[in-house]
């Protein structure tokens, strides 16, 4: 996994701007022509977490897989750290979200024929040669969400949320700049949501990461430090 650590370009580690992402004027239509929304802005700063909400079918993932460069815009910029996605290739976009992005998804996408330990090690593995702190660090993560004694276990033998839970520690293990999860906690009862939830505002905290999250879940949102509704319109406080 590490043979060609010689050969890769040196990692991304740009200097920490005021926001880690920015985004401006974002417009998306699906394939039949209909608008999902436009003048979509958004900024989020380092140690901030922001949860968007919106009716079923409005975008949110849509949105979230434009942010990690996995779809395009039709129109608009997406910044992280300051660099713009746009002008990437695939290559740099993949590079960009295995060394500076966290993504949970809604349908988890854990490995089947690795260990659990070895799926939440996968992204630090990607972007380090340390193998005692990958293993210690994806202990760690794998312990935070409950799962500590169930690394050597295989993905067919977990229940839906603890799947959840692997794919949180997957999306922390490698402390990345911008954590981006689809329903976080859509498949966990009220006391481990929290629990995993307050592991997800620790890291994003402590490691001056950004977090958007995408919920229909009211305790999630609290977790939040804005709550955006998505609309055709774009995104507009909770509150307003
Ligand atoms: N590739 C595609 N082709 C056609 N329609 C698409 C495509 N991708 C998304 N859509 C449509 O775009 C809309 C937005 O989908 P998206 O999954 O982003 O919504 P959402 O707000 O996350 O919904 P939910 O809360 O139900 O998960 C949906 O109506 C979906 O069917």
């Amino acid at each position: 996994m590490h043979s060609d650590t010689a050969l890769a370009p040196p990692p991304i580690v740009p200097a920490r701007t005021a926001g880690i992402l920015a985004v401006s004027g974002l417009a998306k239509s699906v394939p039949a022509g209909r608008q999902l929304f436009s003048g979509l802005d958004l900024a989020v700063a380092p140690g901030e977490v922001v949860a968007i909400v919106g009716e079923s079918g409005v975008g949110k993932s849509t949105l979230l897989n434009i942010l990690a460069g996995l779809d395009e815009a039709d129109r608009g910029e997406v910044r992280i750290e300051g660099a713009a996605i746009g002008p990437l290739d695939e290559a740099g976009r993949t590079r960009l979200r295995r060394e500076r992005i966290g993504f949970v998804f809604q349908a988890f996408h854990i490995l089947p024929y690795l260990t659990l330990a070895q799926n939440v090690a996968l992204p630090l593995a990607l972007v380090s040669a340390d193998q005692p702190r990958i293993e210690a660090r994806a202990l760690a993560m794998l312990e935070a969400v409950g799962l500590g004694d169930r690394g050597a276990s295989y993905a067919r033998d977990l229940s839906g949320g603890e799947l959840q839970r692997v794919a949180i520690a997957r999306a922390l293990v490698h402390e990345p700049a911008l954590i981006l999860a689809d329903e976080p906690t859509g498949n966990l009862d009220p006391e481990t949501a929290g629990r995993v939830l307050d592991l997800f505002a620790r890291e994003v905290r402590s490691g001056d990461a950004a977090a958007v999250i995408v919920t229909h879940s009211r305790a999630t949102a609290a977790i939040a430090d804005r709550v955006l509704v998505l609309t055709a319109g774009g995104l507009r406080p909770a509150d307003a």
